[in-house]
């Protein structure tokens, strides 16, 4: 008989907390580690996360710890799921407890504040593992739907394939359907740049502007997510799949993303700090805008809309202001 997979989450917010439904739904021996006493009790007790996936009922087989040492024991994959702007923080509380064999997975969407490295490159500084031992899983996952079992797909990325295929089969679900995928940088980039083009869309929204804005945003947005990675080295293919085309779609549609929200309050003339004020979970693109702006000007690679986010979120340039600047640049060719 075959001992069930042990995967530890790292993180009880919605996407961790839905990540270990699905872990759970597929067999694995799931642990859930949070930084609060009270949300690992509800976990375990109740078998509920109240402040996160507020009426779902999760499989009692989910074990919940605040000791970072008891979740990762045995554990042959590692899910890390907090923000990415702590996450250095974090792991080098973690890392003394990792087994010399576990896979890092990042189920995080942006880029690290000053270094601008992507979570990829966060794990491999902290914990010195090799590129075997880091994976990433990305797509159009809305928590919420997910924890409802409602279908969807995904993309799990690992530079080493085999070990791309053990993560597909460890989170394949009949509501979850993982593809594997070796491009890394590719597919962080992708759920990293759809956040800070979600906060365009949701302006555009919250501005009244119409679908032909938001088919227009999400077209062009793609186009300068994809130069950014080419220049990184992606796959430019990867961009049309599931963590690229599928993730800013499902993102750039949903009422569900807090980074369309946040971009749709700030549309309606709510200030930042009002938009902050209403937010109670993690928009990544905020702070990421920033980070992956400096990533473009690092490559040579021009953004417009990633400017003008940053203008308006960071600079606090007015959102009709900002559009007609977008709309008064130079005329060019659609693939330059
Ligand atoms: N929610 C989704 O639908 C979804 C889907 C795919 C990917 N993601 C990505 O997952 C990541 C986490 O997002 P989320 O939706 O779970 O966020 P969330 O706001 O729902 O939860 C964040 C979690 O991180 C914890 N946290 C906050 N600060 C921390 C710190 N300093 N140290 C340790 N833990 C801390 C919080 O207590 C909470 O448990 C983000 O990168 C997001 O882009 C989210
Ligand atoms: O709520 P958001 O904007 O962080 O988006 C959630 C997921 O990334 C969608 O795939």
């Amino acid at each position: 008989m075959t001992h069930p997979v042990k995967a530890a989450v790292f993180g009880t917010g919605s996407w961790g907390t839905a990540f270990a439904v699905i872990l759970a739904d597929a067999g694995c021996e799931v642990t859930l580690w949070g930084r609060r006493a009270e949300v690992a009790e509800a976990v375990n007790t109740t078998h509920t996360n109240p402040d996160y996936l507020p009426g779902i009922e999760l499989p009692g087989t989910i074990r919940a710890t605040t000791d970072p040492a008891e979740a990762l024991r045995g554990a042959e994959f590692a899910f890390l799921v907090v923000p990415s702007q702590t996450l250095r923080a974090n792991l080098a509380d973690w890392a003394p407890h990792l087994e010399p064999d576990t896979v890092l997975v990042s189920l995080m969407k942006g880029v690290e504040l000053g270094t601008a490295e992507l979570m990829s490159e966060v794990i491999a500084d902290v914990t010195k593992v090799s590129a075997d031992r880091i994976a990433v899983v990305s797509g159009p996952n809305l928590a919420k739907e997910i924890a409802e079992r409602r279908p969807a797909a995904a993309v799990v990325a690992c530079a080493d394939e085999s070990v791309a295929q053990r993560l597909q089969a460890a989170c394949h679900t009949p509501y979850f359907r993982p593809y594997t995928n070796t491009d890394v940088v590719g597919c962080e980039l992708g759920g990293a740049v759809k956040n800070v083009i979600g906060l365009a869309v949701g302006i555009a929204d919250g501005m009244g502007l119409g679908d032909n804005t938001k088919g227009s945003l999400i077209t062009r947005g793609l186009a300068e997510t994809t130069r950014l990675g080419v220049a990184m080295g992606a796959d430019p293919l990867t961009f049309s799949g599931l963590a690229g085309l599928g993730d800013l779609v499902a993102t750039c549609s949903s009422p569900l993303s807090r980074n369309h929200t946040f971009g749709t309050n700030l549309g309606r003339g709510m200030t930042l700090q009002e938009t902050i004020a209403v937010t109670k979970q993690t928009a990544e693109g905020v702070k990421s805008c920033q980070s992956v702006l400096d990533l473009a000007r690092r490559h040579g690679v021009d953004m417009p809309i990633t400017e003008t986010v940053v203008s308006i979120v960071h600079e606090g340039k007015s959102p009709v202001v900002a559009v007609k600047e977008l709309m008064s640049r130079s005329a060019k060719a659609e693939r330059r």
